[in-house]
C-alpha cells in the first residue's frame, strides 16, 4: 500500500466531511453569502503567509538539493501561485493587497492550525513536516475536483467558479502529484512507529482543515 494511501485511508471520515461542507455546497451551487467567503479569502490570504514559513523551516532543515528545491517551491506556490486568485477575489472585493498583513488578524482558528505547523516545522523532522503540510495542497485538490465533477455543467456564471477551478486545475493536480510521490518516496521504508506518528499529525491537520471550513461558514 502506498505511504499516501494509509494516510488517507486514516483520515477519510474527515476527509469526507468536506464534501459535505455547507460552505462548498453553497460555493459549488453559487449560493455561498459573498461576505462570507471574502472574510474567509482574508483569513486564507493570512493563512498562505504561514503556511509559506512551514516550508520555508523545511528549506533550512533539507538535506539535499532535491528537498531543497521540493519546500523552495512549496513557499513559491503558496505565496506566489496560490495567491493570485486571492487576489484577484481581494481586488475585486475592494481590498487593498499591500495593507492585508496590517489590517486583519489571523482568527482563533487560524492562528491554532498555522501554530500547530509551524511548531512542527521548528522541532519536527523533514518527513514530519510533510505530514503536517499535505493535507492542505492534497485535500483542496481533492475538493476541486469533486466540486468540479458535480457542478461542471453549472459552472458557468458562478461567482466562485475561478476559486473551483484552481484548485481543479492541471497545474494544481500536478502539483499534488509532485507532492504524494515525494511523500512516498521519504517515508516508505520507515519504521511502523514512525509511520504511525505521521499518520497522526496528518491527521490532526486534516481535522484543522475541517475546523477552518466551519470557521468560514459559522464565522468567528
Ligand atoms: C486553510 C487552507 N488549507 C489549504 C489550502 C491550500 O493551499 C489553503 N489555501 N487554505
Amino acid at each position: 500500500m502506498l505511504f499516501t494511501d494509509y494516510l488517507y485511508e486514516n483520515s477519510k471520515e474527515v476527509w469526507d466531511k468536506y464534501l459535505e461542507h455547507p460552505f462548498l455546497i453553497e460555493l459549488g451551487e453559487g449560493t455561498l453569502d459573498k461576505e462570507k467567503f471574502r472574510k474567509y479569502l482574508i483569513q486564507d490570504y493570512l493563512y498562505l503567509i504561514e503556511y509559506a514559513k512551514v516550508y520555508a523551516m523545511a528549506c533550512v532543515k533539507s538535506r539535499n538539493m532535491k528537498e531543497l528545491k521540493k519546500f523552495h517551491n512549496g513557499v513559491a506556490g503558496s505565496i506566489e501561485t496560490e495567491t493570485a486568485n486571492h487576489i484577484m477575489y481581494l481586488k475585486d472585493f475592494g481590498e487593498n493587497i499591500e495593507n492585508m498583513e496590517f489590517k486583519y488578524k489571523l482568527n482563533m482558528t487560524n492562528e491554532s492550525y498555522t501554530s500547530y505547523m509551524k511548531s512542527i516545522s521548528v522541532t519536527g523532522t523533514i518527513e514530519e513536516i510533510v505530514a503536517a503540510v499535505l493535507p492542505c495542497t492534497w485535500s483542496y485538490n481533492y475538493i476541486g475536483l469533486k466540486l468540479k465533477e458535480k457542478y461542471k455543467d453549472k459552472l458557468e456564471g458562478n461567482f466562485f467558479e475561478s476559486w473551483i477551478e484552481t484548485y481543479a486545475s492541471d497545474e494544481y493536480v500536478a502539483f499534488k502529484n509532485e507532492w504524494l510521490d515525494f511523500t512516498n518516496e521519504l517515508c516508505e521504508n520507515l519504521p511502523q512507529d514512525t509511520k504511525e506518528k505521521l499518520k497522526d499529525i496528518f491527521l490532526r491537520a486534516s481535522k484543522y482543515e475541517l475546523e477552518f471550513w466551519n470557521m468560514a461558514y459559522k464565522g468567528e
